[in-house]
């Protein structure tokens, strides 16, 4: 078992952070929207599904939870060093963090982030948080942050399973017929349109479809049937008058059910773990939304703490540490696009509001 972790005396693991009571409901959605332009109606909706649930998102519950896993992972292969928890919009904020492994000597911290693609949203926003976090730290740890991991075996091979699964708890009639619909965060169209690397833009949706494609290949191969699969968009916010990703996952149902569709599973692609958008967007509106049409739907799991997820974070992190030591490591991928380099290119998703300091691409190191 590979567990040569040289040159890093730390993981960090870099969530997005959720409200954990009624009272942190409005100052943590001003922390997401600072700067966003969110409009006050959108917010006071979301605000409601947090209330929903008693106030409370459930992801920093599944970080802590996927740290226990981690630890016991990292034991299991003999890898002594500590893993630290930060996030983008609540406590524990990166910052402290960082202070706390400051204070505690450690020196070059790999970064795993719970967001799998590359977007401005799910990458460079986060390794700009890293600059902010880094400059006002006083002596803050180098920090490394693992490549965006979509087509990662370890990410896509629970999701293959997540689909079968749920497939089984579709009545028997029309489970054959069921269409997979693979849903994903919305991101606002020029977003989209600048997602990846110059010479490869609108990644963001390639990667899922990418993703998806592998998945209903394995689906077919586990089943013996084709199901129809298609990419849908969850979670829209912004100004109705700008663009964003269409279709709705909503929205698609009712063509779905409109066309004669007998069934579908809702495959949540886009998240590593059961948060708001998943439990509200999804569990709640878009199986609300079937019932109302008549359409027999079944929601699959998202990896969470599936073992080979978390293998994967520990096989990211031996992998990088083997490439930052000179060697030329695999790097296992499924599907049709390469594995994304370990420093983003310059220009990669871009910061479409004005260019910010950010860590982690080529020539941000030191
Ligand atoms: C691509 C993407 C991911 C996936 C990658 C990743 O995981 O990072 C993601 C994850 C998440 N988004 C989350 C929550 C929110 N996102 C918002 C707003 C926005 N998200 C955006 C994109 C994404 N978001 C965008 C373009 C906006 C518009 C504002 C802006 O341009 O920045 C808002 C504001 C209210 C609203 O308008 O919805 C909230 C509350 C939570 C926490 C859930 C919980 O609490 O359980 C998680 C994991
Ligand atoms: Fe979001």
């Amino acid at each position: 078992m590979a567990s040569d972790v040289t040159p890093f005396d730390a993981l960090l693991l870099l969530s997005f952070g959720g409200p954990e009571q009624p009272d942190d409901v409005v100052p943590f959605l001003e922390n997401v929207t600072r700067g966003r332009g969110i409009p006050r109606e959108r917010l006071a909706q979301v605000g409601e599904h947090y209330f929903l649930f008693g106030g409370r998102s459930p992801i920093n519950d599944q970080n802590r939870e996927l740290l226990a896993a981690l630890r016991a992972s990292f034991d299991e292969a003999g890898i002594e060093l500590p893993i630290y928890w930060g996030n983008r919009n609540w406590d524990p904020y990166l910052a402290d963090t960082l202070r706390e492994m400051t204070a505690d000597g450690v020196q070059r911290a790999a970064v795993f982030t719970t967001s799998a693609y590359s977007s401005y949203s799910s990458c460079r926003q986060y390794r700009e948080n890293l600059a902010d976090a880094v400059a006002q730290v006083p002596g803050a740890p180098r920090l490394d942050k693992l490549r965006p991991y979509f087509n990662h075996p370890g990410f896509v091979e629970p999701v293959v399973d997540a689909v079968v699964r749920a497939l089984d708890e579709l009545p028997q009639q029309v489970r054959h017929g069921a269409h997979l619909v693979f849903v994903t965060h919305s991101v606002p169209e020029d977003m989209a349109a600048t997602s990846g690397p110059p010479d490869a833009r609108r990644a963001y949706e390639a990667q899922h479809r990418d993703v998806a494609d592998v998945v209903a290949g394995r689906v077919r191969a586990l089943t013996g049937h084709a199901h129809r699969h298609d990419l849908v968009y969850c979670s829209r916010s912004g100004a109705p008058s700008t663009p964003w990703l269409e279709p709705d996952v909503n929205d698609h149902l009712e063509e779905l059910a409109t066309d004669g569709v007998p069934a579908v599973v809702l495959i949540p692609v886009g998240f590593v773990s059961d948060h708001m958008e998943v439990i509200y967007d999804l569990d709640t509106e878009a199986l609300a939304t079937a019932q109302r049409l008549g359409l027999p739907a079944a929601r699959a799991a998202t990896s969470g703490t599936d073992p080979r997820f978390v293998t994967m974070v520990r096989d990211l992190l031996v992998e990088r540490a083997a490439a930052e030591r000179g060697e030329m490591p695999p790097r296992p991928t499924l599907g049709g696009l390469p594995p994304r380099p370990d420093r983003c290119p310059a220009g990669c998703c871009p910061n479409l509001r004005g260019e910010r300091p950010a860590l982690c691409g080529v020539g941000d190191e030191v």
